[in-house]
């Protein structure tokens, strides 16, 4: 399919002239053809209007026709075969083994979300039937089910150009929830996402949908992602990216006349804390494991193990040995964008020129616009004592923080901002002091992992994917696994609602046959 460069707003393809963007092959920086046309106002207004004219159709779609949506998409985004895949290693200079992996993420998350408006239980249908004879006071008849919040403004990420893009997890998540969606793709994979977008409008079309269940923009964030998230139509955000980027957009939902949700993934640096008794058995394999997940997809990973946290001693000098030597290997690769690759190197600098920080060690030197991995070490009094050493470098770099006693680590723990995870590594001779740390780590963390890393994240129902601030905006939710979908949701309750007025779901016969909580109990 030949690109065209244009937005595509509901059913029609438009060339915005607000402008021209180029995607650039990642490894040489050259511009790709063609020129994407950024949206103006007028085509932000007729996304915005196509989507709130589509909400109170969609919203109401049978849940097989909206199941069966979500597997078109998917259908339709694997239909588009190679091409997608060469485009998208081209733009993002990730490996084609990543971008095939990544791609059947995306169309495994469509498919589970599918799967989970189908079984209904999103709903939370709740009954607490009427008690005409209960005394003191008779008790109303109460129904509670969850509703679509309404049209969403989903941001494109850089990092996974795929799997949180386009028809990635938020998409998938909010129009599962039955919210339409309008994209402001990210301008470092244009055609990727003109591909993408295209497989889901054509989905729309293929269900016979409403028009105004997707759309998509292409423009710059402070200018069409600001608009978008200020239009009163929109109800919701979800974004991932960078913190100043996610902060400006809370700021923008929060300075509305009617104040929205932002779901936004912004920052986080992982630490990952290493018990002695893990240290004595298998410090060097340890170090060798970390540098596999330090260094995959460039570091380019919200997930990456950015943080070491251990006991200074013996078994941290085995894990440091591992670790040097598995990076003294370690080849560097291309990273996103050329800005990306200049905010790496930026990041590392700093890093190496802090008087209290030494290098350990460094992977291989790279071409232009390739990121060399690289290894850090502090002490913790120096770590407490200098908060810019908790700022996240986006790439290959961690930095290790050698703590005098287990008060210290505590210490260090306690101070450290919101995570997307915190893996902790032991034997089980660790557990009483892994057992200390649990409170803390679950006041931080969104996710708590034992003996790995928390690159290579599930999709699945029990998944979390988010984190107290910074991690994410909303602590309460997560962008990965079907739990998703509660974020574009909110519950309504009918008091004494005849059962003919009644949503499906909440009807005396059940003809969704949803699970529904009756009297408190699942029936
Ligand atoms: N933690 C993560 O998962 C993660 C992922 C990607 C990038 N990053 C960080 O972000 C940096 C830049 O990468 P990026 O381009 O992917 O992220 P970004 O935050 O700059 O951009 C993400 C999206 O938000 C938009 N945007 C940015 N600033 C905005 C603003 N003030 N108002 C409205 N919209 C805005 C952009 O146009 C883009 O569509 C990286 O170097 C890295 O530090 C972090
Ligand atoms: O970059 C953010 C997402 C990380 C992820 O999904 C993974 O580690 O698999």
């Amino acid at each position: 399919m030949a690109l065209t460069g244009d937005l595509l707003i509901g059913g029609a393809t438009r060339h915005g002239t607000a402008g021209d963007i180029h995607g650039l092959d990642a490894a040489t920086g050259e511009k790709l053809e063609p020129a994407f046309g950024a949206a103006g106002p007028d085509d932000l207004e007729k996304a915005c209007a196509l989507a709130a004219e589509a909400f109170p159709i969609f919203r109401e779609t049978d849940l097989e026709a909206r199941a069966v949506f979500l597997e078109t998409i998917a259908q339709n985004i694997m239909d588009i075969g190679d091409e997608l895949v060469q485009r998208c290693v081209t733009e993002t200079g990730l490996p084609q083994a990543r971008v095939e992996g990544e791609r059947g993420r995306t169309v495994g998350q469509l498919r589970l979300f599918a799967a989970t408006v189908r079984e209904g239980s999103f709903l939370e249908a709740r009954i607490d039937p009427a008690m005409p004879d209960r005394k003191p006071m008779p008790r109303v008849d109460l129904r509670l089910r969850n509703v679509a919040v309404g049209p969403v403004a989903v941001f494109g990420a850089s990092n996974f150009p795929l799997a949180f893009s386009v028809a990635g997890g938020d998409t998938a998540s909010a129009l599962a929830a039955g919210c339409p969606v309008v994209v402001k793709a990210h301008s470092a994979h244009p055609g990727t996402s003109e591909l993408v977008g295209k497989a889901v409008q054509k989905a729309v079309k293929d269900c016979g949908l409403h028009e105004g269940v997707f759309s998509m923009l292409f423009g710059s964030g402070r200018v069409i992602g600001q608009g978008l998230v200020a239009d009163p139509r929109i109800k919701a955000v979800g974004f991932t990216g960078s913190r100043s980027g996610g902060t400006a957009l809370m700021a923008t939902a929060a300075a509305r006349s009617e104040p929205i949700p932002v779901y936004a993934e912004m920052s986080s640096i992982n630490p990952v804390v290493l018990l002695g008794g893990a240290l004595a058995a298998r410090g060097e394999a340890i170090g060798k494991a970390f540098v596999g997940s330090l260094t995959m997809g460039a570091g380019q990973f919200c997930t990456n193990p950015g943080l070491i946290l251990a006991i200074d001693g013996e078994g941290l000098e085995s894990f440091v040995k591992g670790a040097s030597a598995a990076l003294g290997e370690a080849p560097a690769a291309t990273m996103l964008t050329p800005g990306i690759h200049e905010a790496y190197c930026e990041g590392v600098k700093r890093l190496d020129g802090h008087s209290q920080v030494q290098k350990l060690a460094e992977g291989k030197v790279g071409e232009k616009f390739q990121g060399q991995a690289a290894l850090f070490s502090t002490k913790a009094a120096d770590f407490l004592a200098n908060p810019e050493l908790q700022e996240e470098v986006f790439g290959s770099t961690s930095l290790i923080v050698r703590c005098a006693d287990e008060a210290e680590l505590q210490k260090v723990l306690g101070s450290v901002e919101g995570q997307l995870t915190i893996a902790l590594h032991m034997e089980e001779g660790d557990h009483d002091d892994a057992r200390k740390l649990l409170p803390v780590l679950e006041e931080k963390a969104g996710r708590i992992l034992v003996n790995g890393f928390g690159t290579g994240v599930e999709v699945a129902p029990a998944m979390v994917h988010g984190g107290p601030f910074p991690a994410t905006s909303d602590g309460r939710s997560t962008s990965v696994g079907t739990l998703a979908i509660a974020r574009f949701l909110r519950p309504v309750s009918y008091q004494d609602m005849p059962d003919a007025l009644l949503p499906k779901a909440l009807q005396e016969a059940n003809p969704l046959n949803v699970p529904r909580r009756i009297d408190g109990k699942l029936g």
